[in-house]
């Protein structure tokens, strides 16, 4: 499309050319006589034309097809740059979604609709104006279309382009992924009129930042998603989420406050770190039972380090090499986010005996030796800080405790007196007291709060299950009208009992989910087993012995600590 002047241009410069081409001289001189005789022959006798233009006449064509595609290539080279965008690379989805608010200021006569990832003051000024929370749609170029668009007064040209036609790049995912995965390739690519790529770099790179800049007070939790074969694996921005304010994670009282502040500390020691020889990171160990916080609060911990969230699946992944690939590759300024270990711990305990090779305990496909490969850290980026979450911290071996490996190790357990309060505090004192006059007449708040810490235990509900009784009680009083706190104490026995089922059909779901999990690890290996002959240890694992995953041991349980930080 942006050639087609060029090319006119080329076929004006071959003008002067014509009286030589009609000269029969001319093609003596290139053919030889008896070249232009034979030729003569063929023109002039049919039955030999005919034939020659069926069977001569395709590869003809192809040949000057051919010569068009090279020489507007030529041109394209001499005049354009181009860059070429693989849709696995992080940078496509600011990229697509820039494109496609161009899309919206130019005369399309089809688009790709899709689902509007873009952060959502992104294009407002073209956007629909919309109250409705439905899905909406935004537009996309059409596969193997070029579209001509003005940014800054410059003209670019985009195209979206298909498998067969996106043949010059590759990226993290490869051709086999996408196989396997069902995934078709595509690419985007981004051209200007220019001889230097270094501009058509930096435009590119502003509507990158311009993308980034929207999600400003947001909170952005990448995931990797997996390829087909061990290590293909790369990051994608799964959610962009509000900031969740450190005010609203209610833990034991100083607690978040000292993680917020071990966390600064680690990140103000960048020079301590690299003048002593150790690997700049930092791994910190949550547990206790489900609904305590954990994950609250280390979504806040990232929000107010002005850092985003990378959050990895152990179950998930293919291979050590796949985990030591993600976290080298983590997004930057990210804190990595380990979940349930414990769980996954469980599955290497239940599945390492049947293998046969104890060395070796698998959490799905990946080893403990790798995963403590992992934490020591020599993978990961300098500044990474890592949070391990687990319900029961006993079913972790004291190897993977060490220091070095976990530096903060804080306990979430169900809700103390200070909890109760907050929480209570958050969820009624502003909305159902200080605003209402109707309120519960002659008690003042401390001795609602006094009451309300005596009725409900200390220590026996997790905040999460508290939140959900607090937050049934405010539709209670939104709908009878009424604010009185005496119906509240009345219902916390039915809490109590409640709480106990919920709880029961949350195990039985937790062990459903853990023997399946444990029986596709053990028929995993049962596979592997039969299709190959010796199973070969990692050189992790072959300097590792383990008889029980509580009681593992390591080699190099000797390395120098971490003590003297
Ligand atoms: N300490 C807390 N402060 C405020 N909200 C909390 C707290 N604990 C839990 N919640 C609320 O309960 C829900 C679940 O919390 P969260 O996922 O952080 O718990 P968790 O400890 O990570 O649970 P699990 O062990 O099951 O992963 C969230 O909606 C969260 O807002």
């Amino acid at each position: 499309m942006y050639s087609d002047g060029s090319l006119k241009n080329l076929f004006m410069g071959l003008q002067p050319l014509l009286p030589s081409l009609l000269n029969e001289a001319f093609w003596d001189q290139w053919m030889g006589t008896k070249g232009v005789a034979i030729l003569k022959l063929l023109l002039s006798n049919e039955t030999l034309l005919l034939s020659g233009s069926v069977f001569l006449g395709p590869s003809f064509a192809q040949y000057i097809a051919s010569v068009y595609r090279s020489t507007k290539n030529f041109l394209n080279n001499q005049l354009y740059v181009s860059v070429e965008i693989d849709d696995m690379e992080r940078i496509h989805r600011p990229i697509a979604a820039f494109i496609s608010e161009q899309m919206e200021s130019v005369a399309l006569k089809m688009a790709q609709g899709e689902y509007d990832r873009r952060p959502s003051d992104f294009g407002s000024h073209t956007r629909l104006d919309r109250s409705s929370n439905n899905p909406s749609i935004a537009l996309q170029p059409v596969l193997d279309h070029e579209h001509r668009f003005v940014y800054k007064g410059r003209a670019f040209w985009a195209i979206r382009l298909s498998e067969q036609q996106s043949g010059n790049v590759t990226s993290s995912g490869t051709p086999w992924s996408r196989l396997f995965g069902g995934l078709q390739k595509s690419s985007i690519r981004i051209t200007m009129r220019g001889r230097d790529i270094k501009v058509l770099r930096g435009y590119i790179q502003e509507w990158i930042d311009l993308y980034y800049a929207k999600k400003d007070n947001k909170l952005v939790v990448y995931k990797c998603s997996h390829g087909g074969r061990p290590g293909e694996c790369s990051w994608e921005e799964k959610a962009t989420k509000d900031i969740r304010s450190f005010d609203t994670v209610i833990l034991k009282e100083g607690q978040k406050e000292d993680l917020l502040q071990d966390a600064k500390d680690f990140l103000d020691r960048h020079e301590w770190y690299a003048d002593r020889g150790i690997p700049y990171r930092h791994g910190c160990l949550l547990s206790g039972p489900p609904g305590t916080g954990k994950t609250s609060i280390v979504r806040s911990l990232a929000s107010q380090l002005d850092m985003q969230l990378a959050s990895i699946s152990l179950t998930g992944l293919n291979s050590d090499e796949e985990f030591e690939t993600m976290v080298a590759t983590a997004p930057a300024n990210t804190i990595l986010l380990l979940e349930d270990v414990d769980h996954c711990l469980k599955v290497i305990e239940d599945t390492k005996g049947k293998s046969g090779t104890a060395a070796s305990p698998q959490i799905g496909h990946i080893t403990l030796p790798g995963l403590l490969n992992v934490m020591d850290g020599l993978d990961m980026q300098d500044g990474t800080i890592f949070f391990m979450t687990c319900n029961d911290i006993n079913i972790l071996p004291p190897v993977m405790r060490r220091r070095g490996r976990i530096d903060k190790e804080v306990i979430l357990d169900y809700a103390d007196g200070y909890q109760i309060k907050t929480m209570f505090e958050r969820f009624f004192r502003q909305t159902y007291f200080d605003n209402n006059n109707d309120t519960n007449n002659d008690m003042t708040w401390e001795d609602i709060c006094n009451r309300v810490v005596q009725a409900i235990p200390e220590g026996v509900f997790s905040t999460a299950e508290l939140q959900g009784f607090f937050l049934n009680y405010t539709f209670h009083m939104d709908r009878s009208k009424k604010v009185r706190f005496d119906d509240l104490f009345g219902l916390i026995d039915g809490f109590k009992l409640e709480t106990q089922v919920e709880r029961q059909n949350r195990e039985r779901q937790k062990q459903k989910e853990l023997a399946a999990l444990k029986k596709r690890a053990t028929k995993e290996k049962k596979n592997k087993k039969n299709t190959t002959p010796e199973p070969t240890l990692s050189p992790s694992a072959s300097t590792c012995t383990a008889s029980s995953t509580s009681s593992y041991v390591e080699d190099d349980e000797d390395e120098t600590p971490l003590d003297d930080k």
